[in-house]
């Protein structure tokens, strides 16, 4: 019985339940500014921008030196490996940066997908092998949280009994592998919102994946207190022709997390999958005034819903430095507003704020 053998003892438990702890106290949430060098690319391009690293660098410094206060809403940011041992233009690194704010930092951990043969094009994710040697080394420079995120596809046929196996299996895996090495996993099993269903059906298969999930994570013996779930929330697929209300959104979206999730996992930060930056904030907000029983912290972890405006106000030039900022800041204390349930919209949100930020097929 697992009793006999602990994988984890009291201190390292202690650790990591602190860790995930801080990332969402008082309605904090995370930057998820892990955007792989290609993902990156896409995001440039759309505001004329070329992808260097030095470019990348610039964006990245403007976010993480923005004004102290930006910890009362930002509890965590996940990395990139390059932006990890990257600098500002003082030769300060980012890390510590971050780390003197009092912020987390995290490190996306996934390698990306590889296909699974004889389905209707799914995929698992890539990044066990040498995983534990890597968690090691990030922990060693200052990291305290991983990231892995599983993509999943509603379609036909899809996802498939072996796609989420598959998947729940490796997020298991990676998850028990964090925590023995100090990492706080954020479990990231993604329902991508491409295509036509509705919200009944993309509820059906959140249920599906999440239930798989916590089995898994079970079967592993990951300790629950000491991760956060990074899911999409329920909404109809992006090709649906009825449109949902925020609240009907964050009925759907808890009644699935309320079946699935065990009251023990402290945190759950919902990615914005592609929503405007307004609409994910909505959003969350419905969610956490949503009245069924919450045992979880509802929090954000968002990429592009807390870096389009931003990245529109900077468009690659130096001299918006501030507006930039002020953007990234604006959408950071309206989603923690939002995680408290206690978000007002103003009706003065710049025209990028409701912008739809989805990509088909986001996979990586
Ligand atoms: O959906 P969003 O909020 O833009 O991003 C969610 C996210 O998991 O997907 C991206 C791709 O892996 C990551 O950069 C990010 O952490």
């Amino acid at each position: 019985m697992t009793h006999r053998f602990p994988a984890l003892t009291s201190e390292q438990k202690k650790e990591l339940s602190d860790i995930a702890q801080r990332i969402v106290a008082n309605g904090k949430g995370i930057l998820a500014a892990d955007e792989s060098v290609g993902t990156m690319g896409n995001r440039l391009q759309r505001i004329k921008v070329e992808n260097t690293e030095e470019n990348r660098r610039q964006f990245r410094e403007i976010l993480f030196t923005v004004d102290n206060s930006i910890n009362q809403s930002i509890g965590g940011v996940i990395l990139f490996h390059e932006t990890l041992y990257q600098k500002d233009s003082q030769g300060k690194l980012f890390r510590n940066i971050l780390k003197e704010k009092g912020i987390v930092v995290g490190i996306k951990l996934d390698q990306g997908g590889a296909p699974l043969a004889g389905t209707n094009k799914e995929t698992t994710i890539q990044g066990l092998d040498g995983l534990s040697e890597r968690c090691a080394q990030y922990k060693k420079d200052g990291v305290d949280f991983g990231k892995w995120r599983a993509v999943l596809r509603i379609d036909n046929q899809c996802p498939s009994h072996l796609a989420i196996q598959e998947n729940a299996n490796a997020l298991a895996r990676y998850a028990s592998i964090c925590q023995q090495n100090g990492l706080v996993p954020i479990v990231e099993p993604e329902v991508i919102p491409d295509g036509d269903h509705d919200l009944e059906h993309c509820q059906y298969v959140t249920e599906k994946v999440l239930a798989a999930v916590y089995k898994a994570l079970n079967d592993h013996h990951v300790y629950l207190e000491g991760t956060l779930l990074k899911p999409n929330m329920v909404t109809a697929g992006h090709a649906c022709t009825k449109k949902y209300t925020p609240e009907q959104v964050a009925m759907a979206t808890v009644t699935a997390l309320h079946r699935t999730v065990p009251a023990a996992v402290p945190g759950i930060c919902f990615l914005s999958g592609g929503m405007s930056e307004e609409d994910a904030t909505l959003n969350l907000n419905a969610i956490n005034l949503c009245p069924l029983p919450k045992p979880w912290k509802l929090s954000f972890s968002y990429g592009r819903a807390l870096q389009a405006s931003a990245l529109a106000a900077w468009g690659g030039k130096a001299a918006n430095k501030k507006a930039t900022q002020e953007a990234f800041m604006k959408r950071a204390l309206a989603n923690c507003q939002a995680a408290k349930g206690q978000y007002v919209h103003t009706g003065s949100s710049g025209a990028a704020s409701t912008q739809s930020l989805f990509t088909a097929c986001y996979t990586y």
